[in-house]
Formats: C-alpha cells, structure tokens, sequence
C-alpha cells in the first residue's frame, strides 16, 4: 500500500516539475496552481459553476494581458488583437483539450469538432451554401409560419391580460426553426402550452454539464453509448434534448432515399429535397459533393444535431435580452416604434406579386433590414447577449507572436468574446444598452439628446468603426455558419414584435438576463423565472 501512495507521490512530484519549471510556457505569467493543475478551472467552471472567466478577468487584471491559465494553455485580453488571432487563413485550429465538450473524443464529427483543416475546409464548403443570404430568403415563408405561431400565443396573452415569457416563446421559435431546416420536421415546441416544450433549460444543462466534461471528453464516450430511456435518469435536466434525439433517431429512416445502403426500410415515396416547402440540409447533405464516407448518415445526424444546438439557444436568448432591454428602456421602445410604424405602416400587409409565399401577419425581411435603429437594436441585443460565452482556443502550428511575448508551436490559446464585447476601452458604459453607439451620423433623423449619446457612446475607437469589435459571430475561418439565419431570426423576431405589440416587464430585472454564468452559452442567475412579459395588441 505504501509502495503505491509512494509512487503516486512521485508521480505527482514528476507532473509539478514538468509543469512548473520544463513546460515550454512555464516562463508566462499566472498563479502555480492553474500551472499545476486543470482542477483549477474544474473548480470555477464545475463547481462554482460557470465562474472561470471572471476569474481569468481578475487574473489579467494582475498578470496583464497574457495569462496562463491552466497547465497547457495561455489566455490573451486584448480587443485590438483580436481579428490578428482569428484572422482568415490563419494557420491554426481548435483545441482538443476544449472540443468535443459535447459530442466526445473520435466521436460521429460535426464541423465544430474537425480538427483538421483541409476536411473542415471541404464539410463547411458542403454546408455554406445553405447558409447563404440568398437561402435564408428563400426558406423566409417557412421563417414566418413560425413567427405567426409564436404570435399566437403572444395575442392569447394579450388579450385575457396574463403574463406570459417570453424567452419560451424565443427558444421555442428558434428550436423549431432549425430543427425544421435541419431534419423537415420541427420540434414543434411553438405547438406546445405556452411554448414551454422548448430546448432552453435542456440546452443550459448540457452547456453546465460541459463544464465538467470538458475536462473528462472521453466520459462523454461513455455516456453516448447508454440508451436513451436510460440516459434520461442519468441527465434528467437534458431530458428534452434526450428526447429529441430519440425521436430524430426514429425519423432518419424517411429523409433516406429509396434503396439507400443504409436503411432498409427507407420509404419508397422519400424524395427527400422536393416533399417539403424548402430545401432540407441533412437531405442537401446526402446529395452533395461530400465523399461518401462523409455522407455516412451517423456524421449527417451529427452535423445537423450540432446545428440544433448551436442554432437555438444563441439566437433565441439574443431575442429574449434584446426584448428585456428595448422594453425597459420607454425611449428606445418609442424609437424603435416610430421606425417600425414608417417601414410597415399597415399590418396585414397588403399583398403583392414579390411577398406572395410571405404571410401578410408579419413585416417581410427585406423591409425590416431596412431600418437602421431595429438594426443598432440588434447590435445592442447581441453584444449584450453573447451567443458563445466560453472562451475560443486555437492552436497555431507555428510560433506566434503577441507584443514582446512568443508563444510556442502547438500551445493552445485562447480569448475571450465577453472580454471584447465589454471592453470599457472600446464601449463606453459598456453594461449599459445603447442602440445609438452603433449609429453613424446622419444616418437617421434624431432629436438631441439620442445625437449627444450617439456621439458619448462613440461610433469610433482609435478611428475605427466599432463594427471591427463587434465580433459576437467569431472571425476568420471558423467563424459562425449560421450567422445569416440568426440575423433574420432576430430582425424577423424584434420587428414583429415591437411593431405589433405594446410591452410591459413583469417581475423581472436586469439580473433576468445579465450574465451569472458561462454554460458556453451565457445563462442569466440560476433561479430567474424568465423575462415575463404583459403585452396589448396595436392596431393596423
Ligand atoms: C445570435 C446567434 C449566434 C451567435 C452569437 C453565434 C456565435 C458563434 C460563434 C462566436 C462561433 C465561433 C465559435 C468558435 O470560435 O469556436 C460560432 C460557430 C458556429 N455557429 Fe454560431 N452563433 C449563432 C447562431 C448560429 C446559428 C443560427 C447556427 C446554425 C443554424 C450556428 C451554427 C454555428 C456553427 C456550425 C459553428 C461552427 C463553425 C465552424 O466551426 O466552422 N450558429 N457561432
């Protein structure tokens, strides 16, 4: 027995030095336990939980802007350095120690979690096009089928006068949105009481769970392989998720084609692209250039299931924060009205030959793009909003450099989205929601007091426009796929509703949706109720 304590303690005597002293960043600044030990961020991030980037913020306020934040790697803070780390191009990829929080180690890959460049180069190429403006048009009359029934439920509230919240009614639309692109059959939570079906509270369970997994992926292994009926004991906050997936498992067999290797059973009449109203992406995948091996429909479900996750959550709580601040700020409502009323002076809308498919209930995209105060709304909602809360390691193939710092070959790196979003160097009263920061002068007629906290709130930092740290989708080649259909989700969202409802908190606070916790996606305190809303029906 004590041979194996013995040898355990020299183990560990063997780890400290290599870390402490041989380690090639062993000369960066930051405390000996994070150098020592990934318990250190286990502690913050799975315990505490969610905390560890305030404490990577307290650690640059001490060390400066280059940290070492645990034994592999190193934390940068520094918003002017940002777009030089992620650039286009770049020779670098993500992290294995971060990736696969998820999905696990060797597991079926979505693009996320392919490492290697050049296949993550030629998947993403697959999944682009799908993604573009021109797509996200064409799918706009599936966009507001949802958005009418999300409307449904907001004027049953209208009129009995009750309270209703409205991150369910959000996370229920963007569930349903991507899941019916992704798989042609939606989760339908819009269909359910009061939306309250949706993937909200399953999503931040998996994101805290994460938290822990991260530093366990292979345990992640484990799990994918206990059945579903089981899986739902063992994670019962995630138990939405686990149901989806079983009920994705059981609707695969009708996306394949007839005589497809892989299903037997696959339906005669299943020609995928053409049975539904709009392309569908694991059908668009099946058909496209991939290689087989890459078509295997384990990677498909995989790739689309990762949308599901990547595609609600972030889009829906953008909504849910934006709508809390527009209503809590009477002067912002009234502006963002006074907008809305000029681009869409009459709901329904009369019909013309271009917005035929479109439904006449809700303001059309291209009209609602047009408005440059719902567009700062946005800006504002998403800066706020953080749709990836974690930070985002690279690990570059060659040696990089920071300022006087090199950093060696092959050392996980990473920053922080949060740190730029509310940098107080680039924002001024960076907590505070200030649509005008984002407005160019000129741009919009505006009385005197929106001109002053346009000009305070600065347009520019260092003479650049703040758009350069507006980096809420990431940058460079990994940067987000789904950037064009959140967009027109929150334009579409935001629009709709302030142009046709009038709005009123009820029972909530700035603490309903100020971020407590980094889940990888930003969740507000643990025991808020929602941002709950009363709302009256406008006319015309
Ligand atoms: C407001 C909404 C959203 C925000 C703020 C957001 C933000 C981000 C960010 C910051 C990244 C980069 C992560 C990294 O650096 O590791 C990312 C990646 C990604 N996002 Fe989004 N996202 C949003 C919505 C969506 C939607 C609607 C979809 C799809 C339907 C989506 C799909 C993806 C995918 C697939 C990636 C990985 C891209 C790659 O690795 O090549 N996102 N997103």
């Amino acid at each position: 027995m004590s041979a194996i304590v013995y040898l355990i303690l020299l183990y560990l005597s063997y780890l400290a030095v290599k870390r402490l002293v041989f380690s090639p960043i062993a000369r960066f600044p930051g405390p000996k336990l994070a150098a020592l030990t990934r318990w250190y961020e286990l502690f913050y991030d799975a315990i505490l939980p969610g905390r560890f980037n305030w404490q990577i913020d307290k650690l640059h306020e001490k060390y400066g802007p280059v940290v070492r934040i645990n034994p592999e790697e190193l934390h940068i803070q520094d918003s002017d350095y940002f777009d030089e780390f992620y650039e286009r191009g770049a020779k670098c990829t993500r992290w294995d120690g971060t990736n696969g929080r998820f999905s696990g180690r060797g597991a079926p890959q979505a693009i996320p979690s392919t490492l290697d460049n050049e296949l993550h180069r030629i998947r993403r190429a697959a999944i682009n096009p799908l993604f573009s403006k021109r797509s996200i048009y064409d799918i706009e009359p599936m966009l507001h089928e949802k958005l009418e029934l999300a409307c449904e439920h907001l004027t049953r509230h209208a009129q009995d006068g009750t309270p209703i919240n409205i991150v369910d009614v959000w996370a229920a639309m963007g569930a349903d949105i991507i899941t019916q692109y992704g798989w042609g059959k939606a989760l339908d939570a819009l269909k359910s009481e009061d939306c309250k079906q949706n993937l909200h509270g399953a999503i931040l369970a998996a994101g805290r769970a994460s938290q822990f997994f991260i530093q366990f992926i292979s345990l992640q292994n484990v799990l994918r392989l206990i059945p579903f009926k089981w899986l739902k004991y063992i994670q019962p906050g995630q138990a939405g998720l686990i149901d989806y997936r079983e009920s994705v498992a059981a609707h695969l067999p009708t996306l394949l084609p007839c005589g497809h290797p892989e299903y037997k059973d696959a339906k005669e009449d299943a020609t995928p692209i053409t049975r539904h109203n709009h392309p569908v992406v694991f059908s668009a995948l099946l058909q496209s250039k991939l290689s087989e091996a890459d078509k295997n429909t384990q990677r498909l479900a995989a790739e689309v299931g990762n949308l599901v996750g990547a595609g609600s959550e972030t889009t829906a709580w953008g909504l849910s924060v934006g709508t809390y601040h527009i209503i809590a700020n009477p002067r912002i409502t009234h502006r963002l009205r006074q907008e809305l009323m000029t681009l869409v002076p009459e709901l329904p809308i009369p019909p013309t030959s271009s917005s035929a498919e479109l439904s006449p209930a809700i303001p059309p995209l291209r009209v609602l793009e047009r408005g440059p105060y719902l567009s700062a709304c946005i800006k504002e909602s998403l800066r706020h909003s953080l749709g990836v809360a974690s930070r985002s390691p690279r690990v570059y193939e060659h040696d990089l450099r920071y300022r006087d710092w090199v950093i060696p070959a092959g050392t996980p790196v990473s920053m922080t989205y949060y740190d730029v979003c509310m940098d107080k160097r680039v924002f001024e009263q960076p907590e505070r929601f200030w649509p005008e920061r984002w407005l160019n002068e000129g741009e919009v007629e505006e009385d005197d007091a929106a001109k002053e906290i346009r000009q305070r709130g600065k347009a520019l930092h260092n003479g650049e426009p703040l758009e350069r740290y507006w980096v809420i989708f990431g940058k460079g080649d990994r940067n987000c796929l789904g950037l064009t259909l959140a967009m027109a989700e929150l334009y579409l969202g935001l629009g709709t509703l302030f142009r046709k409802y009038d709005l009123e908190l009820f029972e909530t606070d700035e603490s309903d949706v100020k971020m407590a916790h980094d889940f990888f996606v930003a969740a507000p305190k643990l025991d808020s109720k929602g941002v709950r809303v009363k709302l009256r029906e406008l006319q015309g």
